[in-house]
């Protein structure tokens, strides 16, 4: 039998838009597992930060508010939550103020580090099972996950899934903005373009959201059995006569 005690950790990482919070909130919703959201923790930062009178261009003392300050997340699939210091902030983070300043908080490495910290202290206390998503989940964060998935999507599909969330009012400048110049800067502190040793490449571009969370869920369900499979040739689990 798997050992019940240990959280299954299923880790998610790609670029904008490519459909990683639908899906891991999908997967852990069938799982009966929880969600952490660690993109919302970045931006729940840039909210602190942009609601300060921190400089946000000075990075030792954005990364000094950040640590005095208490930012708690919600894993419930259904209703993910971020709060900082006592304020609901889970609507106000989706701003687009907030995407447009993300990179540069999430690129200060001592507030990644502080933050990083926190996620593993998340991912060690669910049960029985956590999806988290991100950018540098399946190499820094959680690289001992028992699955690891980088997801993908065309640039195009990935601008056109985004437009078509923002609305036609938005100007293509802004969509690029949020897709194709925040990958750029996220991607100098974290590898989400190609795969690390083991992790399974999912490309979203002509699958439906159900599709994929059917994909992930497979790749679960499978590695659950190996595991069953690797404890009886152990013997764990099956009492001596
Ligand atoms: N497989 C899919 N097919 C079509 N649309 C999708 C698919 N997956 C997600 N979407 C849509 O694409 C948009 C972006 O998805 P989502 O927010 O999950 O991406 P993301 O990778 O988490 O993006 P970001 O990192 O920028 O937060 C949403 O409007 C979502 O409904
Ligand atoms: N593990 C992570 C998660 C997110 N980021 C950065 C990259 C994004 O610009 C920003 C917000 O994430 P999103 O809500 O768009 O997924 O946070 C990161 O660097 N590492």
């Amino acid at each position: 039998m798997p050992d019940t005690d240990e959280c299954f950790v299923v880790a998610v990482d790609g670029p904008s838009g490519s459909g990683k919070s639908s899906t891991s909130r999908g997967v852990a919703q069938r799982k009966g597992y929880a969600y952490l959201d660690t993109g919302a923790m970045y931006r729940a930062a840039t909210w602190l930060v942009l609601d300060s009178a921190v400089d946000s261009s000075d990075p030792a003392a954005v990364a000094a508010l950040v640590a005095r300050t208490e930012l708690r997340v919600g894993t419930d699939p259904a209703a993910p939550t971020v709060s900082v210091a006592g304020t609901d902030v889970t609507a106000a983070i989706r701003e687009p103020r907030i995407s447009a300043a993300v990179s540069t908080v999430a690129t200060n490495l001592e507030v990644r580090r502080l933050l990083i910290d926190q996620q593993r202290q998340i991912i060690a206390a669910a049960r029985p099972g956590i999806v988290v998503e991100g950018r540098d989940i399946t190499t820094v964060v959680a690289p001992d996950a028992q699955v690891r998935v980088l997801l993908v999507a065309d640039p195009q599909a990935r601008v056109a899934r985004r437009k078509n969330e923002l609305g036609e009012t938005v100007a293509d400048h802004e969509v690029h903005d949020q897709v194709i110049r925040r990958d750029r800067d996220d991607s100098t502190v974290a590898e989400f373009h190609d795969a690390a040793p083991g992790v399974r490449v999912v490309d979203s571009t002509e699958l439906s959201l159900d599709e994929v969370v059917d994909q992930i869920v497979g790749l679960i369900d499978d590695q659950a059995d190996r595991s069953v499979s690797a404890g009886r040739a152990a013997g764990v689990g099956q009492s001596r006569t």
